[in-house]
């Protein structure tokens, strides 16, 4: 399997390929990204459990927030949803987990407040699509998470860095640990990509696979 660092364009590939060429739904291979995330969670940080605060965008990387806050509750942890995202732009795979986590109640708040009760953040707003400088109420929870003394984890990459450059875009979640899927991302091994992502852990048994084309 290749380990060196990719790209955006190298990842959306072969989740495409993996999906379309192999057969895996999408929804398989976030269940497998959210299962790595929740491992490294209950595995890494058992001190910071008190109460987890799931920061979730609008996008697929938001649909693996809400998948891990559901892992989290079913496992007995108090979770609390953060939704930053525009509801209307949610992403198929974002809407199925959306569902899931209202069958189990899990509490789902929009005021940046909720961060305040948190004794470990989950960054889930951005992951390798973010396209454009963070500004707005994205920016607004990014400054919050940066100032809470809070543990941070970023879903695959810290919000706010750019996947291919690891530039900060406008601004970017400063976290204690990145779970990254499949290989490890060229933003996350320079510039400030490599300071904000913390400890990184690269879950490379999550179905995504590389294809040599
Ligand atoms: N099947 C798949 O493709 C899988 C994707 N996964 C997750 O999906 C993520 C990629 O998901 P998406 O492609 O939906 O993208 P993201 O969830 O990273 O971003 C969501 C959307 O935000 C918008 N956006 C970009 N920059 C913005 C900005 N500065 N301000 C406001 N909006 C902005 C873009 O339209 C983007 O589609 C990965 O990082 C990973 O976390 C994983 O679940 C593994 C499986
Ligand atoms: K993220």
């Amino acid at each position: 399997m290749e380990k060196t660092p990719i790209t955006a364009e190298q990842m959306r590939h072969y989740d495409s390929y993996t999906i379309n060429q192999i057969g895996i739904p999408s929804l398989v291979l976030m269940e497998r990204a959210a299962l790595a995330v929740r491992d490294e969670i209950l595995n890494a940080f058992p001190l910071y459990l008190d109460h987890v605060v799931v920061v979730a965008g609008s996008g697929n990387n938001g649909g693996d927030g809400l998948d891990v806050a559901r892992l989290l509750h079913i496992a007995g942890v108090k979770v609390t949803i953060l939704n930053v995202g525009n509801p209307d732009h949610a992403s198929t795979e974002h809407q199925v987990q959306e569902k899931i986590c209202q069958y189990y109640q899990i509490p789902e708040k929009t005021d940046l407040s909720a961060l305040k009760q948190a004794s470990l953040i989950v960054d889930a707003m951005f992951g390798i699509g973010i396209d454009r400088p963070v500004t707005g109420a994205y920016a607004d929870a990014i400054a919050t998470i940066n100032e809470s003394d809070a543990l941070v984890v970023a879903v695959d990459m810290p919000s706010g860095i750019n996947t291919d450059t690891g530039a900060i875009m406008g601004t970017a979640v400063k976290a204690d640990a990145t779970v990254t899927f499949a290989f490890n991302k060229v933003g996350l091994t320079k510039a400030d990509g490599a300071k904000y992502a913390g400890r990184i852990v690269i879950a490379d048994d999550m179905g995504t696979y590389a294809v040599d084309d």
